[in-house]
Parts: C-alpha cells; sequence; structure tokens
C-alpha cells in the first residue's frame, strides 16, 4: 500500500512479519518463559491465569499487528490497575519481547513496528 509503515487497519504486512497467529502465538510462549526469568518482573507475574494471559496477549498483538483478531481481555488501564507498573518493569518487559522476536526469527523493522504500537499503550498500562 502507499502507507505501509504508519497504516494500521487493512495492512496485515507486520502481522505477516510476525508469522500470522501461530508466530505470535509462539511468540508469547517464549516470552512468558523469559519473563519468569527476569527478577525485574517476575514477582509481578505470580499466580497469574498462564492460559488466559497467553491467549489475550497473543489476541492483542495479532489485533493490532492488522491481522483478523479480536481482543476479548479487558482494558489495559484496568488490567494493570494497582500494579504500579515503573518504567523500568515497561523496559524489561519490551526487553524480553525483543528477544522472543529474535529467537522467532522476526526481521528488525517488524519488531520495531509492533514496539511502536505498544508504545501507545504505555500510558494505560504504568504507574496504575
Ligand atoms: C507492552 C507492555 C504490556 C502489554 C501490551 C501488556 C498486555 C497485557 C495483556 C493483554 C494482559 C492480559 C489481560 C487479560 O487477561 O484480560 C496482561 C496481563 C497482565 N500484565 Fe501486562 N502488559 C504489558 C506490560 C506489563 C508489565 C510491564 C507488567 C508488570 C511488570 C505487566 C503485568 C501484567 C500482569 C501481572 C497481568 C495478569 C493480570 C491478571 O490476569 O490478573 N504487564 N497484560
Amino acid at each position: 500500500t502507499a502507507c505501509a509503515t504508519s497504516n494500521r487497519s487493512g495492512d496485515s504486512t507486520l502481522y505477516q512479519g510476525l508469522g500470522e497467529r501461530s508466530g505470535i502465538a509462539k511468540i508469547v510462549e517464549d516470552l512468558l518463559y523469559r519473563i519468569v526469568e527476569d527478577d525485574r518482573i517476575a514477582p509481578q507475574f505470580k499466580g497469574i491465569d498462564v492460559v488466559q494471559f497467553h491467549t489475550n496477549l497473543t489476541d492483542q498483538i495479532c489485533e493490532i499487528s492488522g491481522g483478523p483478531c479480536t481482543y476479548t481481555g479487558r482494558a489495559m488501564t484496568e488490567v494493570h490497575e494497582g500494579m504500579n507498573v515503573t518504567e523500568t518493569q515497561f523496559n524489561a518487559l519490551a526487553e524480553q519481547l525483543i528477544l522472543a522476536m529474535e529467537e522467532n526469527q522476526v526481521s528488525t523493522s517488524a519488531q520495531n513496528r509492533l514496539l511502536g504500537r505498544l508504545v501507545e499503550l504505555h500510558p494505560d498500562i504504568t504507574h496504575r
């Protein structure tokens, strides 16, 4: 399309670059293993419903990357309410996501496009 880097709806290039829903599900699975190994964020995730988290984060990334999914989880502000997620923690999760994408041979440009879209959620996630 004429505006491949900024168009959201109707452009599935990023979704393809992430390996479609199955590729995204694998990235999120690898991210989960990385989260529990990362002392900066692991304590926050203690006792979560892993299956629900996996399904909902996969659907969310699928949808925001232009894929044919609908996120049915809770609003980001509601989910992260009372967690007091810090900047350091947000960046730690982003770093683990980058490593998980790297592990799954996602191109640097696709990585950066996804991160750009997730950064838009930053105000809804931190300091809640
Ligand atoms: C790019 C940043 C982030 C995104 C896109 C994101 C997205 C999500 C999504 C989609 C869910 C599932 C919601 C649901 O099941 O209804 C979730 C849950 C959760 N997130 Fe985040 N999150 C981010 C950063 C963080 C950070 C930095 C922390 C803490 C260090 C965190 C802690 C949690 C926890 C503990 C849950 C489980 C809550 C529960 O099931 O009760 N998140 N997040």
